[in-house]
């Protein structure tokens, strides 16, 4: 099958196209496709390229998620990720099942903000729903922000998401950019929204203007540039019988799409929002259609960003069965997991407990299959993760189980569990979020549904998407009971601890990598609290040592790079040149993303390190512990950022990287302490350059490695430190190459900087050379202006501190310089000079 005869036009989505020709017509129309003679060869098509009929095999592999680059062979980081999400699957499930008694996770609004290393996006959605009547003041907002500080901005810009849609009386947040490559999106003030972004230069840039205003048609102008990040839409409509027939449209994100208001259609409201968002992948529909005067529908379809998926269908009357899902799907690198499921009555907003089992989708989904699963099954169970991946069989379950409750009266949340849990009791790996979407999207059984829903009583089901609040299994093996959330403008909010992913560690694409999210910080209101302050200084610390005591902590210099006057293009290692994109010969780097640890984990370092990784002794003599590669890596593996506290004075202690500012020395990273930095702090440097099988560079603000060439299973990761930190290793030897070597790494010091530039610096001035650096010092003076030495009594300043010993003897009544022929005594050593030549008659 080729792309092109994908019939949805949406990447990473599954789809059942509707056998019946008329419901398959009206499918394509739904999902835009223009020529409506499209004719499926299959029932099931994933148009994520070759994709096809659903299930993954060795001939029909999970495609690498492909953020428009080249797509790659699954690689064997993937393979053993593989195996760890079996070993997952069994944790999770035990922890599950130990987790059963566990409150209900019931929310209005879903909040998250994600908040530890490696954190990614943060979504929100809220449930509420909208009514016709309340569209005037209602704002469908999406929001996405790309966030702060430099390790969040650096790399592959992390986002969150923020999907809101608000009561006239909830409040926005407002807009506010930030320094260095950063934003941040805050909206205040729903009703008069005034905003007026623009963003830094490179191609973070984005420009986003919304203008609100009370009972006006709200225009909003999106316009956006680059194709990494973000999307910040605005979107409040109102019904106002004088307004004209405004038609708005949103040109969002990379030009794909556009998104298209008609606020005053039928008198009634009638918009159909389309984004495609960010990298030309994600798209994301909202879709908001009126009925009929009580009757208000929306559906979402959100991919948001980074080939994140979050789909949501949204059914809003309270008398509609409102299924709101959301899933994350596609990229390695998603971070968002439906984990949590709700019930809640939609005229009374109750929440009404639902089986705890089906609270992380991806475990209910994987659930019943066995630690001895085949091959096959093995593979689904993959899919799985990846794709929501229904059989025949179990959309018919969940479509006639969600037609079902809805035709009989949906009024009873135990009808709901039962049928889940009947769903799930078939031995089918239950999907919801899938089947919700896919229910969705067929645009017939939503009709059916609302022609049917007058009768049902209204329940919600929602499916929530939390990214976060993971803690590692590797020191906290159960999980704490969910931790209560309060959203803003929100009565009541659990947010559930998410369960570790099968995700975790997946190896995702560079252009949509997300990094660690901002930490943002609120405060009793929810209110964000202004900038904390970035740049500490640097300040002493009790010292963290590793197991192994190395033979020299003290170490002047820093790890560094060459200074780039702009790190906003990436580095190729193989072609030692910066790209605005990926390189053109050796293409996209795959990124490996740190494991999350909770806020505050002492050994963080330890603990974010990848599952594909080691850290044991080193094989070099005297370096301590390093770090390991337990597969086999391929080239072109991105890890990162160094992490570390920064500092603005380097603390000499061996973990400092140098970070630039516009080519110009920023600060440091220094990775000394365990509790601020990742597992990066331990790679060693190389013997020598060339050895090296990692490569260091700084990326918008931040530190990545990325191997250089294949790394094997066993091989320790090398990268190289900078000449000056070499050098002072004793790696480097400049000519004159001595093999002097000593215990102390004292003497070793000395002895290196003997083979410094420094020296070949002075040579260049005067030819002269010296053997102890403090001579080179004092002989440099001769070539500056420069007189520290300064006679206290008379004031004379000299260059050197034996001149000025010299100077202080007139002042005094010392006469060491005695003549042996006659006798006579002087204060200086030129005038002994000058007066025994008087003797010897030697002019
Ligand atoms: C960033 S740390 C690397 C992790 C360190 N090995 C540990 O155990 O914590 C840098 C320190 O490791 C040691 N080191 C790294 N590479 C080395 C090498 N090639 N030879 C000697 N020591 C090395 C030095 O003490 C250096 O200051």
């Amino acid at each position: 099958m080729q792309h092109k005869d994908c019939p949805c036009l949406q990447p990473f989505r599954f789809h059942c196209i509707p056998k019946d020709e008329d419901m398959r017509m009206a499918w394509i129309k739904s999902i835009n496709r223009k020529d409506l003679k499209f004719k499926p060869s299959s029932k099931s098509l994933v148009c994520s390229l070759h994709f096809l009929d659903g299930r993954p095999t060795n001939q029909n592999p999970i495609p690498v998620v492909n953020m428009g680059m080249t797509r790659t062979q699954k690689s064997p980081v993937l393979a053993t990720s593989k195996k760890y999400k079996r070993r997952k699957v069994e944790a999770e499930r035990n922890t599950m099942e130990s987790d059963t008694g566990s409150e209900s996770a019931i929310i209005k609004t879903f909040y998250s903000t994600t908040q530890t290393s490696g954190n990614t996006l943060s979504a929100r959605l809220s449930g509420k729903t909208l009514k016709s009547d309340q569209t005037l003041d209602n704002s469908v907002c999406v929001k996405v922000e790309t966030d702060e500080w430099y390790n969040t901005a650096a790399g592959f810009y992390s986002a969150s998401a923020k999907l809101e849609q608000v009561q006239g009386d909830e409040i926005h947040s407002d807009c506010n950019k930030q320094d260095g490559f950063n934003l941040i999106h805050e909206q205040t003030g729903c009703l008069r929204l005034d905003q007026d972004y623009t963003k830094q230069a490179g191609f973070t840039t984005e420009c986003v203007k919304s203008e609100q205003t009370e009972c006006e048609v709200m225009h909003q102008d999106v316009t956006r540039q680059a194709c990494v990040n973000y999307v910040c839409v605005n979107t409040k409509t109102t019904i106002n019988s004088n307004a004209n027939t405004a038609h708005d449209e949103l040109h969002s994100v990379c030009g794909k799409k556009k998104q298209s208001l008609n606020p005053n259609t039928d008198r009634i409201y009638i918009t159909t929002n389309s984004f495609k968002s960010v990298c030309g992948k994600a798209k994301q529909d909202i879709n908001t259609d009126t009925v009929n005067e009580n009757t208000f529908r929306t559906a979402n379809d959100h991919n948001s960003l980074c080939g994140k998926r979050i789909w949501t269908y949204h059914s809003a009357t309270p008398d509609i069965l409102n299924v709101q899902t959301a899933h994350s799907s596609g990229s390695r690198s998603c971070s968002l997991l439906p984990n949590m499921m709700t019930v809640y009555s939609a005229d009374q907003h109750l929440p009404i407990p639902i089986n705890s089992s089906l609270h992380a989708n991806e475990s209910a989904c994987t659930s019943n299959v066995k630690t001895d699963v085949s091959k096959e099954a093995d593979d689904r169970l993959l899919l799985q993760s990846w794709y929501a991946l229904p059989s025949e069989n179990h959309i018919h379950t969940i479509e006639r189980r969600v037609i079902d409750d809805t035709t009989s009266s949906l009024n009873s949340k135990s009808n709901l569990s039962q049928n889940i849990t009947e769903s799930q009791s078939n031995g089918m790996p239950l999907s919801v979020s899938f089947n919700m979407e896919e229910f969705a999207v067929t645009p017939e059984v939503n009709s059916n549904l609302a022609a049917e829903s007058v009768e049902s009583s209204g329940i919600f089901v929602e499916i929530f998407i939390e990214r976060n609040k993971r803690k590692s299994e590797i020191y906290q093996p159960t999980y704490p009971s969910p931790k209560r959330v309060r959203c803003q403008g929100s009565s009541r909010g659990i947010v559930q601890p998410r369960m570790p992913s099968a995700r975790d560690n997946a190896v995702t694409r560079t252009d949509c990598i997300d990094l660690k999210s901002a930490k943002i910080k609120l405060d009793a209101e929810g209110v964000r609290v202004k900038k904390v302050k970035r740049m500490k200084e640097a300040k002493t610390q009790e010292k963290v040592t590793t197991d192994f005591s190395l033979q020299e902590r003290n170490h002047a210099s820093c790890m560094n790079k060459e200074p780039r006057d702009n790190d906003h293009f990436l580095y190729c290692g193989e072609c030692n040149k910066d790209f605005k994109g990926d390189c053109p010969a050796h293409g996209p780097y795959n990124y490996i993303q740190d494991k999350e640890v909770p806020e505050g984990d002492p050994l963080k370092a330890d603990h974010t390190l990848p599952d594909c990784l080691d850290i044991k002794s080193s094989k070099i003599v005297g370096a301590g512990l390093g770090v390991f590669s337990k597969v086999a890596l391929e080239s072109r593996i991105m890890f990162g950022p160094y992490e570390g506290d920064i500092i603005t004075v380097n603390q000499k202690s061996g973990y400092c990287w140098q970070v630039y500012k516009e080519g110009k020395a920023s600060h440091f990273v220094d990775a000394q302490n365990k509790a601020t930095s990742n597992w990066m702090r331990y790679v060693n440097c190389a013997m020598k350059e060339a050895d090296k099988n990692i490569v260091a560079f700084q990326y918008k603000g931040g530190i990545y490695y990325c191997t250089l060439k294949p790394i094997s299973s066993g091989e320790e990761l090398l990268v190289w430190y900078g000449d000056e930190f070499a050098r002072e290793l004793g790696l480097i030897r400049d000519d004159n190459l001595c093999s002097y070597s000593s215990k102390s790494s004292g003497h070793l010091k000395t002895r290196t900087k003997k083979h410094t530039g420094e020296r070949q610096l002075k040579r260049e001035l005067c030819g002269e050379t010296f053997k102890q650096s403090g001579h080179l010092t004092d002989h440099m003076r001769i070539h500056t202006e420069e007189r520290p030495f300064k006679c206290e009594v008379c004031g004379e300043a000299f260059k050197q501190s034996g001149h000025l010993k010299d100077h202080m003897r007139i002042h005094a009544e010392e006469r060491p310089y005695k003549c042996e022929v006659c006798g006579y005594a002087f204060k200086m050593s030129r005038h002994l000079t000058r007066h025994v030549k008087k003797h010897t008659g030697e002019r």
